[in-house]
């Protein structure tokens, strides 16, 4: 696969037990930049629309936007900027505002109705790019396209019977709405349908915002450059997402709704200074944890707790993301354990009673 990822220090490899993952293609000191992207799609959760803007991604935790669409009532914008003056978005806005308005009254459990908005624009990225020559990255940071989503990682041939039984009860709903505002295309099989949010489950990124010291999941993103970073419950990279202040601040990684944890710390907000600064929010962008040297793989932890025991980790990846962990501590961890057992084995069979 030939992938450009500009100028940063990342290549991707692929191995049988762990699919593609990046490798560093130099040395790369602590601290350092080792990717950074633009979202593909974001979308928040349905109690957070209203603080999150459509245009630029802000998010306000401590108030409600007042401008938003009237027709939907699901896109809400931080200022009379990000509402009017853009009008590529609204545009943009108007070939899914209906099918916004049918999510918004399906009757589905909140997961589902995340994924699907999510979903919805993530293929609307696809309508427009289609009809937009503009593609080319305007700096360093990649920019990622529909095509890119299509390479990630599904697990859909994994998941349990209950799952897909629950999903296939919404394909007639599913498939009108979608087909109706020519998002997919008319002859599109449910099962390619269902991979798509496969993928999203898989390769989701959270997006957080800080309340009194916690973190608080508002909503999901999609990222598919930074989705090739595998898990390592000892990793060796951590996801960050510079807040409006232009500041990183350190993620957490920290999950419970399947998605992997990246990290905007975003106090409250004066929208004053806001109004006049244009800017997307919500970029990704990984740092090196320690110095790593060329060749090494490049790891992010998907999950918070990696100080739990090896079946505890690995029975949360496995809940949340259909894997069991391979990475270099947990091999090691697994192999000390089977090394007791061994050693308990011969003990046993030692014992006169057995013999
Ligand atoms: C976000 S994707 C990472 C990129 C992926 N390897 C690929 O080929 O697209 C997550 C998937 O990668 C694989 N993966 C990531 N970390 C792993 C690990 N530590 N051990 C085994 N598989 C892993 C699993 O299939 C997981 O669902």
């Amino acid at each position: 696969m030939n992938l450009d990822f500009g100028s940063y220090p990342v290549r991707l490899t692929c191995s049988p037990e762990k699919g593609r993952y990046f490798l560093a293609k130099s040395d790369i000191k602590v601290g350092e930049v080792v990717l950074k992207c633009l979202p593909l799609a974001t979308a928040p959760f349905d109690n957070h629309k209203k603080r999150y803007c459509y245009t630029c991604n802000l998010y306000n935790s401590s108030s409600a936007f007042s401008y938003h669409c009237v027709s939907c009532d699901q896109a809400y914008f931080c200022s009379l900027e990000c509402y009017k003056n853009d009008s590529n978005v609204l545009a943009k806005h108007e070939l899914i505002c209906n099918i916004s308005r049918k999510i918004a009254t399906w009757r589905a459990d909140k997961h589902m109705k995340s994924v699907i908005r999510l979903l919805v624009q993530i293929l609307l990225e696809y309508l427009c790019e289609e009809k937009n020559d503009d593609n080319e990255p305007k700096n360093d940071i990649l920019r990622n396209y529909f095509k890119d989503f299509l390479l990630l990682k599904s697990h859909y041939s994994d998941w349990s019977t209950n799952l897909k039984q629950d999903w296939m009860k919404h394909k007639k709903f599913l498939l009108s709405i979608f087909k109706s505002s020519n998002l997919i295309q008319e002859n599109i099989e449910f099962e390619e349908f269902l991979h798509m949010i496969s993928r999203i489950e898989s390769n989701g990124f959270g997006m957080y915002y800080q309340s009194k010291g916690r973190e608080i999941l508002f909503g999901r993103a999609i990222y598919p450059f930074a989705s090739f970073f595998n898990h390592s419950c000892d990793a060796n990279c951590d996801a960050l997402q510079p807040n409006y202040k232009g500041e990183n601040n350190q993620v957490d990684n920290a999950n419970s709704e399947g998605c992997i944890a990246i990290e905007s710390v975003q106090t409250d907000i004066n929208l004053n200074t806001l109004i006049k600064k244009k800017e997307i929010f919500r970029k990704v962008e990984f740092i090196a944890l320690h110095n790593i040297k060329e060749g090494e793989e490049l790891t992010i932890s998907y999950i918070e707790d990696t100080h739990s025991p090896l079946q505890a980790r690995r029975q949360k990846l496995m809940n949340d993301y259909y894997f069991l962990c391979k990475c270099d501590r947990c091999k090691s961890e697994e192999t000390k354990i089977n090394g007791k057992r061994f050693k308990g084995l011969k003990k046993y069979r030692g014992n006169k009673e057995f013999q």
